[in-house]
């Protein structure tokens, strides 16, 4: 790299724009979109789209609810070719189909042969209007191009909507100036004012001057200036559909199309994912989730967006980054301990808010619950993701993150100093395997450091009952038998002001060390018939050592019993 860049790259200068509006502009509302990932995002593919994998391609977008879809070059081959006579044959009456060609008369002729017969179809040509492009590419001068644009657009309108023959489709059109935005802005919007008049729209059959950024050349505020001095400067105004087109050289696509639309356009041509020549197009899911998390709908339906994810990335042929905005795999999770801790902490705070309010189903709380939970700018659920893959484990993860998965797989909802102590068994897989816990690997570490599920508990009550303890008011006494897993069986007896503290005082007297509870939680899991307590029970031994011990049973005693004599089974195992 140069010590100076200066001497080799020179700094892009804008339009000056003396009274830009712009800026104090919000998002409203959602464009019209085009989605070209069947031309620009295929054009740009290693291995094109077979006419199958286009055909997916072309219903999946459709599902989305895209109403305009550019679908090809017809005149580049005869799969382009033979693809637009598909999609005239199969598009819903309500979607137009759009075809790309250059300023090439035998090109024309083909690209407007291929949509015969179509009920709506967008005829869309380009031309370079950059003088880099003019010299280096084309060799001709300003007045050139624009008379070549001018005579295309003349040919277009002969062979559509001028020709009686014609007249079962809606036709509309879109000129490119391509490069626009390396384009002189006076230079535009004089071409543009050209095709304009050689088209002859009208209020209610608008042209569409696509202004692309072709190349990304500078800061999208610099685009955004560039499409509000065309809006301000094109007369008829009202007869004009401005659309976006733009690529994402400098990574700011998606910024760019967000400030070109407060500088005036309508219309924005993308892919989805950003697929697309070199760093992509504009991703159209980024642009129409990132209204929606607006609260405002995008008119585009990505309520299942990993299976779109799997579609796209089977027909381009290229994965979707894992970092992608909203589709990519890892975007809803959280490994590290300080992000788990505020989402489960964000979740707990939204279902109590719910229950307080009354709201047991899904569809009340999207009406009357306003989403905020800390580092999750979207429901995951609302664009088909799910809670489960949120949180995810491994050596970055602090007691949260276990917890959530506990909860969520085992109904278990553990105090927090149960959570302290699980997470360091948590911590120590994770170290020594290097890698992610899967959530079915927690909950069986779970299940055997506490004996739950199917696991058996160690020691085992055989027979209790809880009596009155006549020597003190509202005193109880314990007597039963337990079985260690020696084979050794013990009769009991103690006396305590609850059944837990009886069971310590008896198992005190018979097997060290002696213990004392410290800290009780319970509450139940499952319903209806299934229903169960869950006991946590925490014990402090003579020596100030405490364990923690988990219960699961009908019985909500029984539970509690089980718990204690779990913990009485570490402090004679563990220490
Ligand atoms: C910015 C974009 O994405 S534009 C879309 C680009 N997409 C594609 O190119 C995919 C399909 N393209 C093709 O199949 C072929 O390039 C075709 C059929 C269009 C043309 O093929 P060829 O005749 O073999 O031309 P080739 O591809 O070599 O070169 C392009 C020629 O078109 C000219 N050209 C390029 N853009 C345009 C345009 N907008 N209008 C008129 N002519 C153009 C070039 O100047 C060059 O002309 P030259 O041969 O006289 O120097
Ligand atoms: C044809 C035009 C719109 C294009 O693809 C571009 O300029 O990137």
């Amino acid at each position: 790299m140069l010590k100076d860049p200066s001497t080799k790259y020179k700094k892009f200068v804008g339009p000056k724009l003396d009274n830009r509006q712009w800026p104090s502009k919000t998002l409203d509302k959602a464009p019209r979109w085009l989605a070209t990932d069947l031309r620009d995002g295929n054009q740009s593919l290693p291995d094109p789209m077979s006419v199958e994998e286009k055909k997916e391609f072309f219903e999946t977008l459709v599902d989305i609810g895209f109403k305009e879809i550019e679908v090809a070059f017809p005149s580049a081959s005869q799969i382009d070719f033979d693809f637009t006579r598909y999609a005239v044959e199969t598009a819903p009456e309500d979607v137009w189909i759009q075809v790309l060609s250059p300023c090439r008369e035998e090109l024309i002729k083909r690209t407007i042969e291929s949509l015969h017969g179509a009920k709506k179809a967008i005829v869309h040509i380009y031309l370079a209007t950059s003088a880099c492009f003019r010299d280096i590419v084309f060799g001709l001068s300003e007045e050139e191009s624009l008379a070549l644009a001018v005579r295309c657009t003349k040919l277009v309108r002969q062979l559509t909507k001028d020709d009686p023959n014609q007249q079962k489709t809606e036709w509309r059109f879109e000129f490119s100036p391509e490069t626009f935005s390396d384009t002189n802005p006076d230079y535009a919007v004089k071409v543009c004012q050209a095709v304009h008049e050689a088209w002859g729209p009208t209020k209610q059959d608008q042209i569409i001057f696509n202004l692309p950024a072709t190349v990304e050349m500078a800061t999208p505020n610099i685009y955004a200036d560039q499409i509000e001095y065309f809006c301000s400067k094109m007369p008829d105004r009202d007869t004009i559909c401005v659309s976006l087109h733009p690529h994402n050289d400098r990574g700011c696509a998606v910024a760019a199309a967000e400030l070109a639309q407060l500088a005036g356009a309508d219309r924005v041509e993308g892919c989805l994912f950003g697929n697309g020549e070199r760093t992509g197009n504009v991703d159209l899911v980024t642009l129409a989730l990132n209204l929606y998390t607006q609260g405002i709908s995008p008119n585009l339906d990505f309520s299942d967006l990993p299976k779109i994810a799997d579609i796209v990335e089977k027909c381009n042929k290229i994965k979707v980054p894992e970092r992608a905005p909203y589709g990519g795999q890892l975007v809803v999770c959280a490994f590290s301990g300080s992000h788990q801790d505020a989402i489960k902490k964000g979740f707990q705070r939204r279902e109590q808010e719910l229950a307080r309010l009354g709201i047991t189903s899904k569809e009340e709380a999207d009406k009357k619950l306003i989403w905020q939970i800390p580092y999750l700018p979207l429901d995951p659920q609302d664009i088909g993701r799910t809670y489960e893959a949120v949180i995810r484990v491994n050596s970055q993860s602090g007691k949260g993150g276990a917890s959530w998965i506990i909860l969520r797989n085992l109904e278990l909802d553990l105090p927090r100093s149960l959570q302290i102590a699980f997470s360091k068994v948590v911590q120590t897989a994770a170290e020594t395997l290097g890698r992610e816990l899967l959530a079915t690997e927690i909950t069986d570490l779970f299940a055997k450091e506490y004996f739950v599920g199917e696991y058996d508990a160690p020691y085992t009550v055989l027979d209790y009952e809880i009596l009155k303890d006549e020597s003190k008011e509202g005193g109880r006494r314990f007597q039963g038998r337990i079985r260690l897993d020696t084979g050794k069986e013990y009769d009991l007896n103690g006396v305590g002001n609850g059944p837990i503290s009886s069971f310590a005082d008896a198992l005190s007297k018979v097997l060290e060390p002696k213990i004392t509870v410290k800290d009780y939680k319970e509450h139940a899991i499952g319903k209806g018939s299934d229903v169960r307590a869950v006991t946590y029970i925490e014990v402090v031994s003579e020596d100030g050592n405490t364990r923690w011990g988990v219960g699961v049973h009908e019985d909500v005693t029984l539970a509690s019993l089980t718990a204690l004599l779990k913990s009485l089974w570490y402090f004679r195992n563990r220490d």
